[in-house]
């Protein structure tokens, strides 16, 4: 689905809808004026820098603290209205904040013991979430006693074992090893089909929010640059910020010499390069300064005197350097026309894999349709 079908969900189906939010502290905007709906049932994450403003955002939908402007909704009630202990509301953190002298089963029938569920209630609904969990035989086991991904196991099971409305993520996979971390990654998307529970999970990792997200809202100095679809974001950046905070993209600065409805030209150092317009490129004139953006996956890389001739950009480069990342080779190729830009460019040369090395002359070739152009 995309970001726009999100608006036609009637209100009953929205889990999450957050209006004109803004906090301020001191002289600092943390968040400045974010709206968004979150359906029933989706998985929403909060991409961004350090510092960007979405722990505060999270914050802010779990109740911990009140936006300076705007309000914030969950299933139709306004936050500031449900007392904390009222907030259905499941939460796993980077700290786990798991009881090490309790067993697994024991930390996991905390939240239950808290709500006073009926006693005899209980060991069911614990061993349900410790099996959802993969943790069916570990229940006994003490939180020391359990490696780093068990205990974030016991964590989610704890976060959900009292059929939370909603289930709030804050980093909570940055600690773990990046084996593991992917692995907890595809988990916690697992999880939360299986259950259906709304989740908001908040990353700095790209790749986790392109992973495990149903939509994902691209956030810089407290504002949303984006909200998207994973394919979305990645395909079609709204802006600048985005097409360069997912993916590896190169950016070629220009004037704009040609413009049509879809497709616009651009002169960059006395070569003329073409693009496609992104939606949100009002008001770009001929003789606008502008950059375009290519990912690094979309430029074809062939020897000097090789074809390319079905591409609509065609430059000539030369390696300054090959990094071999075993799946893919990635090549660093300087662009002497075109001022000494840096490109990356991705290869999967399946054969000899490293086909080109440092100081080889190149020619790089890419789509218009690939070369996105921003206004400046
Ligand atoms: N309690 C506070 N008092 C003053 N400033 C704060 C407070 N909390 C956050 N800020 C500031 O608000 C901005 C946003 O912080 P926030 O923690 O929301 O960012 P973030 O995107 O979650 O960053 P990170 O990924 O590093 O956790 C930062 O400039 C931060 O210094």
């Amino acid at each position: 689905m995309d970001a726009s079908a999100s608006n036609l969900h009637a209100a009953d189906d929205i889990a999450v809808s957050v209006k004109n939010v803004s906090m301020v502290f001191g002289d600092v905007h943390a968040v400045d004026d974010a709206s968004f709906d979150l359906p029933e049932g989706k998985f929403l994450t909060i991409l961004g820098p350090s510092g960007s403003g979405k722990t505060t955002l999270l914050r802010m939908i779990a109740g911990f603290d009140m936006p300076t402007r705007g309000e914030i909704f969950i299933k139709n009630q306004p936050v500031s209205a449900i007392p904390p202990h009222k907030r259905a509301i499941g939460m796993v953190f980077q700290k786990l904040a798991l009881f090490p002298h309790m067993t697994a089963a024991e930390n996991v029938a905390f939240p239950l013991k808290m709500r006073r569920y009926q006693v005899r209630t209980i060991p069911d609904k614990v061993q349900h979430y410790l099996e959802l969990v993969r943790l069916g035989g570990y229940g006994e086991r003490r939180i020391n006693e359990l490696s780093g991904g068990q205990q974030q196991r016991v964590a989610i099971a704890r976060a959900l074992v009292f059929e939370p409305d909603l289930l709030l993520l804050d980093e909570p996979l940055a600690a773990l090893d990046r084996k593991l971390r992917e692995e907890m990654q595809l988990e916690f998307r697992r999880i939360q089909k299986e259950l259906g529970v709304t989740t908001i999970n908040v990353t700095h990792d790209q790749r986790e929010a392109l992973v495990v997200s149903d939509e994902i809202i691209i956030m810089n100095n407290g504002a949303i640059q984006q909200k998207a679809a994973p394919v979305g974001a990645y395909r079609a950046p709204a802006n600048a910020f985005v097409a360069n905070f997912i993916g590896v993209t190169n950016f070629v600065e220009g004037k704009v010499s040609k413009l049509t409805d879809q497709s616009v030209e651009f002169e960059a150092d006395g070569v003329t390069l073409s693009g496609t317009l992104v939606e949100q490129t009002d008001g770009l004139r001929v003789g606008a300064n502008c950059s375009g953006a290519v990912r690094a996956e979309q430029i074809r890389i062939t020897s000097r005197d090789g074809h390319l001739d079905s591409l609509d950009s065609i430059v000539q480069g030369k390696v300054i350097d090959c990094i071999f990342e075993g799946e893919r080779v990635v090549y660093e190729i300087l662009i002497s026309e075109l001022g000494d830009t840096l490109m990356r460019v991705f290869d999967h040369d399946q054969e000899s894999h490293l086909q080109f090395g440092p100081g080889d002359d190149v020619r790089l070739g890419w789509n218009a349709r690939d070369m996105q152009v921003f206004k400046k």
